[in-house]
């Protein structure tokens, strides 16, 4: 056999960045392998969270392959981050010996917008795995990150409905898009049984179903010290009623040293202030939680999956299906209706939810087979 007739594969460059975004990949990866022969993947590692608890962790827990690329970014301004994305991404693309036919992104994170806009000026098509989500709030730079990646993506794989009728209205045909479902939850379905096993609860002395867990670290509620205040007091006072399991995002921590508060909820009894959580862990605690109260869109999610009482700490969201479908209320900043949630969910006066469809484990191998039809299409073409 000659070298030119040996044939090549055509590779998808997958992108991962942020903690999120890890979560996501596996059942992705798994996906496109079980569903199509003619692929290969790289991935793509741009270094937006590089520790060991935010990133690392994910990648042991969830049988990640070591990436191929690592493209060292770290922390930054937004534009200075995003910046340093996009110029690493768009060098190993000309670098690299043979470039991919796509490249995949995920999620809302810089990571997704630096990648997606290095890849299309090179001519090379972007696919988006939970495309579509809206927020309609131009604060948040996920927001930002969303409406971008989606403008210049050729494949739009959405989690939920309302990530359809978002891109038709802003102009993208029917043909671009596909209802996948979510790849998260296919991730929570396979890892329960292990979450289960580390048995998170005894370690930390806490009861089944008698806690609430609480994660925050959204710019819109740790970055106002006068909000991040009024949320430490809901969480001191709720705290009476429920021990609180609080794993403290990196951001939140600088903060609330900032602010001298660290102190106050770390020597609470009744608070559990822990650095960030392994996958596992926090799917332990979760999944036997009385009540979650967050400001992530994945925990959001989760807690919709898991159908446990999630009070979410924004004015709006961008997975509208998790409040007209699932188990989540918006309690925006109104820390007054975030104590009484609470009781109603105490008294069992808290509404029932219901998983949404296609969050039923086999997103992956949708997103798979949608990659494949998709270059296989633009090769006919
Ligand atoms: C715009 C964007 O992409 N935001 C995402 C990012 O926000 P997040 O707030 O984590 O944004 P960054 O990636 O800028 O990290 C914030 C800060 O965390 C610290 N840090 C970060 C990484 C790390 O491995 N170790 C560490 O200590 C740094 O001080 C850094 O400045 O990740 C979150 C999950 O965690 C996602 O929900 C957000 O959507």
């Amino acid at each position: 056999m000659t070298p030119s007739q040996i044939q090549t594969k055509d590779i998808v460059a997958c992108v991962v960045g942020a903690r999120p975004n890890f979560v996501k990949m596996g059942p992705i990866l798994r996906g496109i392998a079980a569903t199509s022969p003619n692929l290969q993947t790289r991935l793509i590692h741009t270094g937006q969270h590089y520790d060991d608890a935010m990133s690392d962790s994910f990648f042991r827990q969830l049988g990640l392959p070591k990436p191929d690329v690592y493209l060292s970014v770290g922390s930054g301004r937004q534009g200075e981050q995003t910046a340093k994305i996009l110029d690493s991404y768009e060098r190993w693309l000309l670098e690299c010996e043979q470039p991919p036919a796509a490249t995949l992104v995920v999620g809302d994170v810089n990571s997704t917008v630096g990648c997606a806009l290095a890849s299309v000026k090179l001519g090379i098509p972007v696919i988006h795995v939970e495309a579509g989500l809206r927020s309609f709030d131009r604060t948040m730079p996920e927001e930002i990150n969303r409406v971008v990646t989606d403008a210049i993506s050729e494949l739009l794989l959405v989690s939920e409905p309302s990530g359809r009728e978002n891109l038709l209205k802003e102009g993208k045909s029917n043909e671009s898009i596909r209802l996948c479902g979510n790849v998260m939850i296919d991730v929570l379905r396979s890892q329960l049984d292990a979450a289960t096993a580390l048995d998170p609860l005894s370690k930390m002395g806490l009861t089944k179903n008698q806690y609430v867990v609480w994660t925050m670290h959204r710019p819109s509620n740790v970055d106002d010290p006068e909000l991040l205040h009024q949320l430490c007091e809901s969480m001191i006072q709720i705290a009476e009623r429920l021990p609180v399991v609080f794993p403290v995002h990196p951001r939140t921590r600088n903060r609330l040293e900032a602010i001298g508060l660290w102190q106050t909820l770390e020597s609470s009894p009744s608070i559990l202030a822990t650095a960030p959580l392994s996958y596992h862990e926090l799917l332990g605690l979760t999944s036997n939680a009385k009540i979650i109260i967050t400001d992530s869109g994945g925990l959001q999610e989760e807690a919709t999956a898991l159908e446990i009482p999630c009070l979410t700490l924004r004015e709006n969201t961008e997975r509208p299906i998790t409040v007209d479908e699932g188990t989540s209320v918006l309690v925006g900043h109104d820390v007054g209706l975030l104590v009484t949630l609470v009781d109603d969910v105490i008294e069992n006066r808290f509404k029932q939810g219901k998983c949404p469809q296609l969050w039923d484990g086999s997103a992956g191998r949708r997103v798979g087979s949608e990659v494949a039809a998709f270059l296989a299409a633009r090769k006919e073409s």
